[in-house]
């Protein structure tokens, strides 16, 4: 059974997490697409969503789900979003597809965070992923040096154009090659104590509550709170 499959397979298990006639956090990437897709056929009746991305929330206007502003709301009762690598305790790095920060943003508010993933991306150790890091351009030399301090390899992420990518906030990614991220939560703290740093890709303080793992086998749910 091919990734994009058990994508879907999590995506349609998600499903049962949307609170009826709440507000919804939703998340960026290939799951979540399936996963906006799965929520516009079930037609649960909803307030609205607060979205991780202008991607995403191009895809959840198309799909007739209102989007609401996050400093609009107070509290999500859940946050469903994707995840490049899931860790045994629920620690993730995000940011593959270079959403991170509102991807935090949103985490911040929500009272449970679910991780809709398939199972390639459950690993013993965080690290075998590059680990996005969002910068301020001006800061980027100075942050791979420190990287490199850690026995990372920090490189701009690029357009395919050969020029920087640039994020909704209007910032760069480095992608930190080489970590063996043992203490997802003192490194997370470390990294976001950098000047420079907007937000690092480590969700140690913002894990998952619950990961939905799709599997040939069928979808299994990991609890971690
Ligand atoms: O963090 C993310 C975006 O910034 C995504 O959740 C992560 O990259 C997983 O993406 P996909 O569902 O496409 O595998």
């Amino acid at each position: 059974m091919d990734q994009d499959t058990l994508k879907a397979r999590v995506a349609q298990a998600a499903l049962e997490y949307v609170p009826a006639h709440g507000i919804l956090g939703v998340g960026t990437g290939s799951t979540v697409n399936h996963f906006i897709a799965a929520l516009a056929q079930a037609a649960i009746p909803l307030q609205g969503a607060v979205s991780s991305s202008e991607a995403s929330t191009a895809l959840l206007r198309q799909a007739g789900i209102a989007v609401l502003e996050a400093s609009a709301v107070e509290r999500l009762q859940c946050y469903i979003d994707g995840a490049d690598e899931i860790d045994p305790q629920g620690c993730m790095i995000k940011g593959g597809g270079a959403a991170l920060t509102r991807e935090k943003i949103v985490a911040d508010l929500a009272e449970r965070f679910i991780c809709i993933a398939d199972a390639s991306k459950q690993v013993p150790v965080l690290g075998r992923f590059p680990l996005p890091v969002e910068v301020v351009p001006m800061a980027s030399t100075q942050l791979a040096r420190r990287f490199a301090a850690l026995g990372g390899q920090a490189s701009l992420r690029l357009r395919a154009d050969g020029q920087p990518l640039v994020t909704d906030n209007g910032m760069h990614i480095l992608d930190v090659r080489g970590l063996q991220i043992h203490q997802p939560l003192a490194l997370e703290q470390e990294i976001s104590a950098w000047p420079g740093v907007v937000t690092v890709g480590i969700f140690a303080r913002h894990k998952a509550s619950i990961c939905l793992l799709g599997a040939a086998d069928g979808v299994q749910t990991l609890r971690f709170d």
